[in-house]
């Protein structure tokens, strides 16, 4: 596209919470990022759904148009900010079928059909660069693609989405209803369009996707990630977690094994002395362990349109030097390359055991033979006290107690057959919750 000297002309789709700033960079730091780039770069258009909308920054009316693809086909590189699979998909494919260069954030999108715009990117040797998907404006990706390609990596775990940490967080430290948290982190910029892809774990399990995708060279997909979202994690799930010295997080692991790797999503509960329990608001972090170097941590913030559009800038600036370079590009994920995606059955971790059980001798013998039986041993175990249950007690009724447990390392596959033999116990009332534990970086 561009040649050396050329103006790199830039389109851009959507001007939302994330496009909205990338426009007012675009356009207040025109001088800084040419500089940066060594060739002048322009915003030749912003493609909106309403010109008339209120934005957080005014962008220059002239500037504004309602034909996505006629930008699309006019610019040297694309930045897609619509979000979502439509149209957001289809111009992102024009755009590369042209060979133009595109940067999006849109995870979704990239974990569902990552693989062939990749594929059609090298086709055309356009540059689809995608940095802004994951952990917002923490450089995450780059340093996995170009910073640890000489290393191998084994696994990759941390807190990727801001909206749920942040709901996470209030819940915890000022007592608020998820209801009340959840609409903030909206108003914050932070949630998704439509905020179940946040609550639901969704945009965890795609950016899973990406990060594994990445780490371990070989494809993988959304719907090869085991996902569980935070609906389910109650306020007393919280407390009784704090109560133990815990908080409840939701991770996203990625794991390579000798045969695949195992991807999941889901609350998993963190000693309050983790370093990723002190992740607060809609800040991420990413661990990142690879055999020669070890443990790496990245943090910043992870969603905001601010923080979001620095890592847009960050992969406009690269691209557009690319552009004026034609330098080829060798892909992180060969053609042709597979691992497959292990069943959640085959993760290995800790867990913690909630149960409401008869008060009376035996009963916590009996509970450890059923875990012994599946051999999963005891790190911990907790006796709150006696609780009563809920509603009348009639007299000469024991009123139960509390019994938590947390395990040492398990296979999810033996914890599953555990929690199912011990819920048929008549000595255990209820099996108030089960989460799963890193105590390990
Ligand atoms: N907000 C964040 O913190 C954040 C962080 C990282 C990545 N992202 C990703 O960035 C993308 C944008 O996020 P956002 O928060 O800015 O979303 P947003 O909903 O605020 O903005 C999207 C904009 O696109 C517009 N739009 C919809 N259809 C359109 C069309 N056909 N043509 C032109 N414009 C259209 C909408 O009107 C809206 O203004 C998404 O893929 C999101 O997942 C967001
Ligand atoms: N909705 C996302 C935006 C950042 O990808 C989040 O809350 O993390
Ligand atoms: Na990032």
């Amino acid at each position: 596209m561009a040649q050396a000297e050329d103006i790199v002309r830039i389109g851009l789709l959507g001007a939302g919470n994330v496009g909205a700033q990338v426009a007012r960079t675009l356009v207040e730091e025109r001088e800084l990022i040419s500089a940066r780039v060594g060739t002048p770069v322009k915003l030749i258009g912003v493609a909106v759904r309403d010109p008339e909308a209120p934005r957080d920054w005014k962008i220059p009316g002239e500037l504004l148009t309602t034909d996505a693809e006629a930008l699309v086909d006019e610019a040297d590189l694309i930045v897609e900010l619509i979000g979502g699979y439509e149209p957001a998909g289809a111009l992102i494919e024009r755009a590369l079928r042209r060979g133009a260069a595109v940067v999006t954030g849109n995870k979704a999108l990239l974990a569902t059909r990552g693989a062939e715009l990749d594929a059609i990117a090298a086709e055309t040797g356009a540059v689809l660069r995608y940095e802004a998907s994951v952990g917002g404006a923490i450089p995450i990706l780059r340093p996995i693609e170009e910073s640890l390609s000489g290393d191998r990596i084994t696994k990759v775990m941390g807190i990727v989405n801001g909206t749920t940490n942040y709901i996470l967080d209030q819940m915890d430290t000022t007592g608020a209803a998820f209801g009340d948290a959840l609409a903030e982190a909206q108003k914050l910029g932070y949630a998704e369009a439509d905020p179940t892809a946040d609550v639901e774990g969704h945009d965890a399990a795609a950016k899973a996707a990406i990060l594994g995708t990445l780490a371990f060279h070989a494809p993988f997909t959304l719907d090869e990630v085991y996902c569980e979202g935070i609906s389910q994690v109650t306020a007393d799930d919280i407390e009784a977690a704090a109560a133990s010295g815990y908080v409840i997080k939701l991770l996203a692991i990625a794991e390579k094994h000798d045969d695949g790797a195992v991807l999941r999503v889901h609350p998993t509960l963190l000693p309050r002395t983790h370093p990723l329990a002190s992740v607060r608001g809609a800040f991420n972090a990413v661990f990142v362990v690879a055999e020669n170097a070890g443990e790496l941590m990245f943090y910043g913030q992870g969603a905001g349109g601010k923080p979001t559009s620095s890592a847009i800038m960050g992969d406009v600036v690269a691209t557009a030097r690319r552009l004026r370079a034609s330098v080829a590009e060798t892909p992180t994920v060969p053609a042709g390359a597979h691992l497959p995606a292990l069943p959640i059955e085959r993760a290995t971790t800790q867990y913690y055991i909630d149960m409401q059980v008869a008060d009376r001798e035996g009963v916590i013998a009996e509970i450890a033979q059923v875990l012994a039986d599946h051999h999963v041993s005891i790190e911990s175990m907790r006796q709150p006290g006696s609780v009563s249950v809920e509603g009348e007690v009639e007299s000469g009724e024991s009123l139960g107690a509390q019994v938590q447990i947390v395990t040492h390392l398990a296979l999810e596959k033996d914890l599953d057959a555990t929690v199912k033999q011990l819920k048929s116990l008549d000595v255990v009332k209820s099996v108030t919750s089960v989460l799963r534990v890193e105590v390990e970086k």
